[in-house]
């Protein structure tokens, strides 16, 4: 050892003697050096407010990880690549190529408002609506527009476009979540009009699949702020017939175009304004437990089948995505790991879990859910699961909250239903202790996945935006309350007692309070209140009209009084479910509308998985000739011109 270490020095000194030894022996000093700064730099913790999400949203993700007998299925953790917040950037770079959203031009038209002082030489871009014909409604200076749509940042309504009436609007509120882009600023000059001076500013919406509160759309070279000349400049109309070059038919499009006089300058503004969408079919639906999922439910049964749509559904048919767990790709029928995602709609009862979600659904699927006041879901969950551990031996809801923790077990693998069933639902831990940073990071994560909450309280104008937002037509969301109990199993409950039952579900108190909250500013931003009632009105009318066709008597009747077997409602723990008698002698095209709108949920889904997967005919029988390949159903407007569905829904007894 003493005679290594000797050779050892003797051999180094004669290196270091030497120039080159010397060069040597320092550049290896210098890269171990650089080596080891590399490895300190990975050694500092990463401090930035996504990790600290991600981490914290771990934490309060899953009850079943710290209980291993809640989880029957491990699962994989998800890559790098399936986290939430990576997929969204995978969405938005997909969203890029589409033209989902609508698009508007607005022509500014270069004015002296009459308050301006006269001695400022700079002119005002004013917009004015078509709407009003002699009020300005949006005064910017050349400057200011200019500067505003070449700022890398976030714009807000009213701060860029001031006073900017409902309808334009939408896509301007939409800006908020920094998903706007002008994608052409020209002037009047270079399109060589008589009109001088005019900026024409396109504007397009964030397409369709935006989620909400996601983060904002990155400026810089995807933004388009190209100044164009005569030659590129499009026309809005130009614009207008590529998009329906592009595709399928918008479901609606609006075109204004306004002259208006402003006053003694004999100025002239032309407005044109115009929105396309196109129906959205690929859709996920988060079916939350006893909060009208079932009645939406039935919508999105009724659109896939007239459009031919494929649904995700539980393996070998069942009803639900191997709830409680959360949901995995594997549990769809007909999933094969190597293909793309192959399924329109995702809808049955499932535990969220965005990440094997987006492993079944196209990239650019809305994604949405409905969400009730917890005190009533409470009621309701307390008498249709009243078979459940946590609620069996309580006489009562009140004797229940007099002292939960008596009843309620929270590693029973039915516990869920009695606490926070909403949180549940969504993939989060019911048990989690409720603090200000957990609920915030809770509801981000939601609003980072989901494009739309709906409120159950507030149907049918949930349906109204439902239908905005899809751009679907009024008649794809009319229905009738499917899943409702009789007025014999429900009970009044004291204030005292929903102050309880809110205490004990907090979070689900959080999710609702918030967005409902949202859900009215959403209304105020896409709709209006004015237009909103217009269509719940309509919506109202609508349902009214097809309760006289459909069905016999006033409406929903108890179990026993509905005649037709397949159309009785599974009854389950101490409810009585409703449901409905068709008229007889209708016509058949009328008689299938009418059967499909109440239809129950078990029903439906089996009646769409035998079309989806016809069973393969016993081996014994001789084949029949190749028949086309089962058509669940014929165009939309097959359904408006009240052509026949050509299938019943027989034999679907649950
Ligand atoms: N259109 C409409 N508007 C408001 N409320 C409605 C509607 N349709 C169904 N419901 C009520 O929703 C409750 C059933 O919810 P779900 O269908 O989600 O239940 S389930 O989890 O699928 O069993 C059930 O509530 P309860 O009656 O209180 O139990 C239904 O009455």
């Amino acid at each position: 050892m003493l005679k290594f270490r000797r050779y050892l020095i003797t051999n180094l000194k004669a290196i270091y003697r030497c120039q080159p030894g010397r060069l040597w022996v320092s550049f290896s000093l210098l890269i171990l050096l650089m080596v080891s700064f590399q490895v300190v730099e990975k050694l500092q913790p990463t401090r930035n407010c996504r990790c600290e999400l991600e981490r914290a949203l771990q934490q309060t993700t899953d009850r079943s990880q710290e209980n291993p007998d809640y989880v029957l299925q491990t699962h994989t953790p998800p890559r790098e690549d399936d986290h939430p917040y990576r997929q969204r950037k995978a969405v938005m770079e997909h969203a890029e190529n589409t033209r989902d959203g609508f698009q508007m031009h607005l022509y500014y038209r270069q004015v002296t408002p009459r308050e301006s002082s006269p001695d400022r030489q700079e002119g005002h871009w004013a917009w004015q609506p078509a709407e009003s014909n002699n009020k300005m409604k949006a005064y910017l200076s050349a400057q200011q527009l200019k500067s505003q749509l070449s700022t890398p940042r976030k714009a807000t309504r009213g701060d860029i476009f001031p006073g900017v009436p409902e309808s334009a609007a939408t896509a301007l509120g939409d800006t908020v979540d920094g998903v706007l882009f002008t994608n052409s600023i020209a002037t009047e000059e270079h399109k060589k009009t008589t009109s001088p001076q005019m900026m024409r500013v396109a504007l397009q919406s964030p397409p369709q699949h935006q989620a909400m509160g996601s983060p904002p759309r990155p400026w810089g070279d995807s933004a388009k702020h190209t100044v164009l000349g005569t030659a590129q400049l499009l026309r809005a109309d130009d614009f207008y017939r590529t998009e329906l070059e592009r595709g399928p038919l918008p479901s609606w499009a609006e075109i204004s175009t306004d002259e208006t006089a402003l006053g003694d300058g004999g100025q002239v503004e032309d407005v044109f304004f115009q929105k396309v969408c196109k129906p959205q079919t690929n859709i996920v639906f988060l079916k939350v437990h006893k909060s009208a999922s079932s009645t939406v439910m039935n919508i999105l049964f009724r659109f896939g089948e007239m459009h031919n749509l494929t649904f995700a559904f539980p393996l070998r048919g069942g009803h639900q995505l191997f709830y409680p767990h959360h949901f995995m790709a594997r549990f769809v029928q007909g999933f094969s790991p190597g293909k793309p995602p192959q399924f329109n709609i995702l809808c049955h009862h499932m535990r969220f879990l965005r990440p094997e979600v987006q492993k079944v659904v196209p990239s650019t699927a809305i994604y949405f859910s409905i969400l009730r006041n917890p005190v009533q879901l409470m009621e309701s969950s307390f008498v249709y699961y009243k078979g459940t551990s946590a609620f069996s031996r309580a006489r009562s809801l009140e004797e229940f909250l007099s002292q939960p923790y008596r009843f309620y077990n929270p590693t029973a693998g039915d516990s869920h239903y009695a606490r926070n069933l909403m949180t549940f639902d969504f993939g989060f831990n019911p048990d989690a202790e409720v603090t200000a940073k957990r609920v915030n990071l809770m509801l981000r994560a939601i609003e980072a996945s989901f494009d739309l909450l709906l409120i159950s309280e507030y149907f049918d104008e949930s349906m109204v935006l439902l239908k905005e937002t899809l751009c679907w037509d009024l008649d794809s969301v009319v229905s009738f309350p499917l899943n409702s109990r009789d007025s014999s199993t429900r009970s009044p409950l004291s204030s005292i007692t929903a102050e309880k039952i809110k205490a004990w579900n907090r979070l689900d108190w959080e999710i609702y309070t918030h967005f409902n909250r949202t859900f009215w500013e959403r209304i105020e931003r896409d709709i209006g209140r004015e237009r909103l009632w217009q269509e719940v009105r309509a919506l109202r009318q609508r349902r009214a009209e097809l309760a006289r066709t459909c069905l016999q008597g006033t409406g929903s009747v108890g179990p026993k009084d509905i005649k037709d077997s397949s159309l009785r409602p599974l009854q389950y723990g101490n409810a009585r479910i409703l449901g409905y008698n068709i008229k007889q002698g209708l016509d058949e095209a009328t008689e299938h509308m009418c059967r499909r709108l109440v239809t129950p949920e078990l029903q439906y889904s089996t009646a769409l998985y035998k079309k989806q997967f016809p069973p393969n005919p016993p081996q014994n029988t001789p084949q029949r000739p190749l028949q086309k390949p089962p058509q669940l159903a014929p165009s939309l407007q097959g359904m408006q011109q009240g052509k026949a569905l050509r299938y019943r829904l027989k034999g679907t007894r649950h």
